[in-house]
């Protein structure tokens, strides 16, 4: 088997609190620098990498002096808040070493389910990726109490994948991937290293956490490889102390368990817009643009004659060609107030009349399903 990572172009890294803190000991900078240098290598063959790092409440913790994790909410909210200063100040340091900037990203679970706040991360995220900056993304712990937490970094590693279309998460951890029983209560577990993401027998194999520092154990590393799967992105589940294994991973290596997508990226997306949204407009096209659709061009401004409804930004609305026919239907860049002022206008324009530009195009090609 080859690894997903070989041809994935752009991957969602998660490291764990208990890699990334040493156990809970303090930061563990050599470990930090060797993902900061391979994640460098990977950027050279140039791949968009993410990193979504745990270990704030664990280093906060450490640096604190305190004796143990505490239980109460506002002491782990403080925790988090002085541990994210040494990972981020320790991640930019070992990234400048080989020339790449960083960026802070701190994300709550309302971010993700709020539609406008969704389209602004991915937007934010999107154009950081295109400047070559690594992202580094952590729960927003501070403010993110127990009923809107995303609650473990496997799980919004997967939201970050779906998020930016990512072709694969890789979630480094302390064991070497997915054994069929937890092999710290199990010598004798057999390891997996391959299967299918999201069949329901995983579920069974999976435990809690390993350690008091880590959260969710393999069992929320097997959720989340199921979320991936469903934006068709394939997860890796591998031993952060492994040299060198992110290079390896995109060199096709085998390593750690690989829990495989059944779909591709796109064809997931499409499943989903086809499935899931309410339409809330209507975009009547020339004869041009739905040409272009048919070419798998995204549909631009210029090529729209009229908008029909209130619609906001990110929603679904469905195109008609000259002659009435549904061609197509797309998660729309603009809302309805300012799709209208900048229909029939070339793309170069859409700034000089709104005073901004969120995207170039109406409607990407791919959140587009042509009917
Ligand atoms: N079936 C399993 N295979 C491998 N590890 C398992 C399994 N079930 C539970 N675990 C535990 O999950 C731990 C990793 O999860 P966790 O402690 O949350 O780490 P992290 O901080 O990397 O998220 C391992 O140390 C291991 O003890
Ligand atoms: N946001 C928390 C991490 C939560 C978490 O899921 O930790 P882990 O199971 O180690 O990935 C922190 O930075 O401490």
């Amino acid at each position: 088997m080859q690894s997903c990572i070989a041809t994935a172009q752009r991957v969602v890294v998660k490291v764990g609190s208990s890699l990334v803190t040493n156990d809970g000991r303090g930061l563990d900078l050599k470990a930090l620098s060797r993902w900061a240098a391979e994640i460098a290598a990977l950027a050279q063959q140039g791949k968009q990498v993410v990193l979504v790092s745990s270990g704030a409440i664990a280093e906060g913790v450490a640096r604190l002096g305190w004796p143990k994790r505490p239980s109460a909410v506002h002491e782990l909210q403080a925790a988090a808040a002085v541990g994210q200063m040494g990972l981020v100040e320790a991640y930019e340091r070992c990234f400048k070493a080989h020339n790449l900037k960083t960026a802070q990203i701190l994300l709550t679970h309302e971010d993700l389910a709020d539609r406008t706040r969704y389209l602004n991360a991915r937007t934010t995220l999107l154009t950081l990726l295109g400047l070559g900056v690594i992202p580094i993304i952590n729960e927003n712990d501070t403010v993110a109490t127990a009923e809107i937490k995303v609650g473990d970094n496997d799980t919004l590693g997967a939201l970050v994948t779906n998020l930016i279309d990512a072709d694969a998460l890789v979630i480094l951890t302390d064991q070497r991937g997915l054994y069929d029983s937890d092999p710290r209560k199990n010598p004798a577990a057999k390891f997996i290293s391959e299967y299918q993401a999201g069949q329901p027998e995983l579920e069974a194999m999976a435990g809690g956490a390993g350690s008091s520092v880590g959260t969710g154990g393999m069992y929320t590393k097997i959720i989340a490889a199921k979320r991936a799967a469903r934006s068709g992105a394939s997860t890796v589940i591998a031993s952060g102390r492994e040299e060198a294994v992110l290079t390896r991973l995109a060199k096709g290596e085998a390593i750690g368990t690989q829990l495989t997508a059944g779909t591709t990226r796109i064809a997931a997306r499409k499943q989903w817009l086809a499935d899931h949204l309410q339409v809330r407009g209507t975009l009547s096209l020339d004869a041009g643009a739905v040409l272009a659709l048919g070419d798998k061009r995204s549909l631009l401004p210029i090529g729209v004659a009229a908008v029909e409804g209130e619609f906001l930004r990110g929603e679904m609305v469905r195109c008609l060609g000259p002659d009435g026919r549904e061609v197509a239907r797309g998660l729309v860049n603009y809302d309805a107030a300012d799709a209208r002022r900048i229909v029939r206008l070339p793309t170069g324009q859409i700034e000089a009349v709104l005073g901004f530009v969120d995207e170039p195009e109406l409607i990407h090609r791919d959140n587009l399903v042509l009917l």
